[in-house]
């Protein structure tokens, strides 16, 4: 049921085909308003096949069929497009609306429980969810452990540990509980789930044109506009020379002069981009969003996870000072006996692994200090008194020093040459006292620097923001190939980071998952959050991996680009095509009173008949021709916006003007057999 399984088959073709008829609909019709003139271009000629001479004209009834006819497929090929386009969702919608059954919720209420449809849950009802059942509704873990099976949503079958507190406390409503047993806080209201979301964002039920497709919207309809006025005055001034154009030829040449290809085919882009973002396993709460990630100039990233695999292993005890290594490994061992961190856990992993020893018994009774981002520690306070503290060199030595403490001579050397590894060294003290580091490895994913490479060539800055000391990010942002970097960094200096770089007009995405980076989130233009993170996060945020994995933001930003790209280049080959259907429709109509006219029929069309026929038939497939080009994106390599700008104006101006040139003389070359 993963968002990612579904492909165009068949039955969403035969499904679109369909559709493509329903949507003839004026009502429906009237949202797009150019094809909307090519359906009442529709109704009048096939008006005119029924009363040949409404307007006084001597046209075949075979030709004004024939008008029709292709008219009729214009706009019906334009339907099929966004219909086409907006199918997969509806599959993908189909599906989840299955996972959205009614279930029975078990709700707390006083002392007792109380058995009540999943309907009638509110915010703030609080609920328990055991082994085998169903959470009824999104909401945050206040109470107790589960692993939880999730692939109804992320369509990823591993369970996941949710648990109170902390980053990992939030469930999503029609996930199951597959061990132990959760209390539960309900975070949303009837019709406002995250699946409700999910459902009518891959239906396309709430798409909303964006600020970009409005604005193109308004220059396609402008074009329109004066083509109109073209075409409607035209006859007048051919009456003047005593030339008679006929009703059908005029709306033949409106029909080809107004910019019909974008104008069937600008839904379909935009949904069709949504739409990869969902293949992606990323959800967009808009249009919006998916474009803003288009336009982006910055990036920021953190460096634990992002940039490198985040699972920081303990590699190795660096004693300093006269203490031992024994000694570190103990002290170390200590401070993480309640540190659930990844990097806490390896400490444990390592002492064992080195067949080092401590003794666990002296925390019993102990004070466990959390590990903060704020702090950049974490540790213990022993009932003897003693305080034991791993962490950041910088936060440690800044510690020791305020208890009076020394700091010893190699300390800085050692910690040095871990960081310049691209290690991060953790120091470890007891109160006045440093006993040596932690060398905590972590290696930069595969692949980095290339797609840093390619950011750069967009034009995209990517700066680093971690809570690690200046070396060691040095020297991870120079193996990465990040622009710039930002070291011990607390989470609310990534806010003021986006800030600074929107005050220069700069478009900034980035990613995060926890409470703390909700407000980063919410200011950024493009905020990613991770599935596994807080609600908090999820709603600040403006699209959510359900994937969870922050390097995705790299690719979110070009699916962006490329949807731009699309619509850009498909703009620009509609319009180019006019220049050809102008060659071929304004001979054929004055050619029989203007025999000079000849010398513009340059691609020695048939007849006058034919070559109208010819355009209007390249105007209506050319929409079919390029639906899979509209769906799947303009092929592109990185570059900057000038250079694309030239290579699109090359491509798909020059084509734009080529293609139909040569289209037009093959249907000719059909066509003259009929007419
Ligand atoms: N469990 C821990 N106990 C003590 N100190 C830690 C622990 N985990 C990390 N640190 C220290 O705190 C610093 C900040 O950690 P934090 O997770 O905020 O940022 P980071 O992981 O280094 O960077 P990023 O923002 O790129 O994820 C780390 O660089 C490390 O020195
Ligand atoms: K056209
Ligand atoms: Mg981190």
């Amino acid at each position: 049921m993963s968002t990612k399984k579904s492909a165009i088959n068949k039955d969403i073709v035969i499904q679109a085909a369909k559709q493509a008829f329903i949507k003839l609909d004026p009502r429906v019709m009237l949202r797009n308003p150019i094809m909307f003139v090519v359906e009442i271009g529709f109704i009048i000629t096939l008006f005119l096949v029924f009363v040949p001479d409404a307007f006084g004209g001597d046209v075949s009834t075979g030709f004004n069929l024939a008008v029709a006819f292709i008219l009729l497929f214009t706009v019906l090929f334009a339907n099929f497009a966004e219909a086409l386009a907006e199918g997969r969702g509806k599959a993908q919608a189909d599906s989840l609306k299955k996972s959205k059954k009614e279930i029975t919720a078990n709700k707390v209420s006083g002392s007792s429980v109380k058995e009540v449809p999943s309907t009638e849950l509110r915010k703030g009802d609080v609920v328990i969810v055991a082994q085998g059942e169903m959470i009824p509704g999104d909401g945050e873990v206040i109470e107790g452990l589960a692993s939880v099976d999730e692939s109804a949503i992320t369509g990823e079958s591993a369970p996941v540990i949710k648990e109170a507190g902390g980053d990992f406390s939030s469930v999503t409503g029609g996930t199951k509980v597959i061990s132990d047993r959760i209390k539960v806080r309900i975070t949303s209201d009837p019709g406002e789930s995250f699946l409700d979301r999910m459902i009518s964002l891959v239906e396309g039920a709430k798409r909303q044109k964006t600020p970009n497709e409005i604005a193109l919207n308004t220059v396609l309809v402008s074009l329109t506009i004066i083509f109109l006025i073209v075409v409607i005055t035209l006859p007048f001034f051919a009456d003047y020379l005593d030339i008679r154009l006929e009703v059908p030829v005029l709306i033949a040449l409106l029909v080809c002069l107004i910019p019909t290809t974008i104008g069937g085919l600008l839904s379909a882009i935009g949904i069709a981009g949504m739409d990869r973002v969902t293949q992606f396993n990323v959800l967009a709460m808009s249009g919006k969003a998916v474009e803003a990630s288009g336009d982006i100039n910055t990036i920021i990233l953190d460096k634990t996870g992002t940039i490198t695999y985040g699972n920081r292993m303990a590699s190795e005890f660096i004693p300093v000072g006269k203490h031992s290594r024994q000694d570190v490994a103990a002290w170390a061992a200590l401070s993480s006996v309640r540190d659930e961190t990844p990097e806490g856990r390896s400490v444990l992993e390592l002492l064992k692994s080195q067949n080092l020893s401590f003794q666990e018994s002296v925390a019993d009774g102990a004070e466990f200090v959390e590990f903060k981002a704020e702090t950049r520690m974490s540790g213990i306070d022993l009932p003897d008194g003693r305080h034991i503290r791993k962490g950041a060199v910088d936060a440690v030595k800044q510690w020791v020093a305020g208890q009076g403490g020394i700091i010893p001579d190699d300390l800085q050397a050692n910690s040095n040459a871990i960081a310049s590894a691209g290690g991060t060294p953790l120091a470890v003290a007891v109160d006045q006292t440093i006993y040596g580091l932690i060398y905590l490895k972590d290696t930069v994913k595969p692949g980095m620097r290339e797609r840093f490479e390619q950011m750069r060539k967009m034009g995209i800055k990517t700066i680093m923001c971690t809570g690690d000391n200046p070396l060691t990010a040095a020297t991870i942002a120079a193996e990465a190939g990040v622009d710039d970097f930002i070291a011990e960094s607390k989470p609310e200096d990534k806010i003021a980071v986006i800030r600074r770089e929107q005050a220069e007009g700069k478009l900034v995405a980035m990613t995060g998952d926890g409470t703390n980076d909700a407000p980063a989130l919410a200011q950024a233009d493009v905020g990613i959050a991770m599935n596994s993170g807080t609600v908090a996060a999820k709603e600040a945020a403006n699209m959510v991996d359900l994937d969870s994995d922050p390097s995705k933001i790299i690719e979110v930003v070009s699916i962006g680009k490329q949807l731009l790209m699309t619509r850009g280049a498909l703009t620009t080959f509609s319009i180019a095509n006019d220049i050809a259907k102008y060659f071929a429709i304004i001979p054929a109509m004055f050619m029989v009173a203007i025999p000079e006219m000849e010398v513009l029929n340059v691609m020695r069309l048939h007849s006058p008949l034919s070559a109208i026929l010819s355009a209007l038939i390249f105007n209506a497939v050319i929409i079919p021709l390029l639906i899979p080009l509209a769906m799947k994106g303009v092929a592109y390599k990185p570059m900057s916006s000038s250079q694309l700008l030239s290579r699109n104006l090359i491509i798909y101006g020059l084509g734009g003007v080529v293609v139909p040139f040569a289209g037009i003389k093959l249907i000719d070359l059909v066509v003259q057999f009929w007419v």
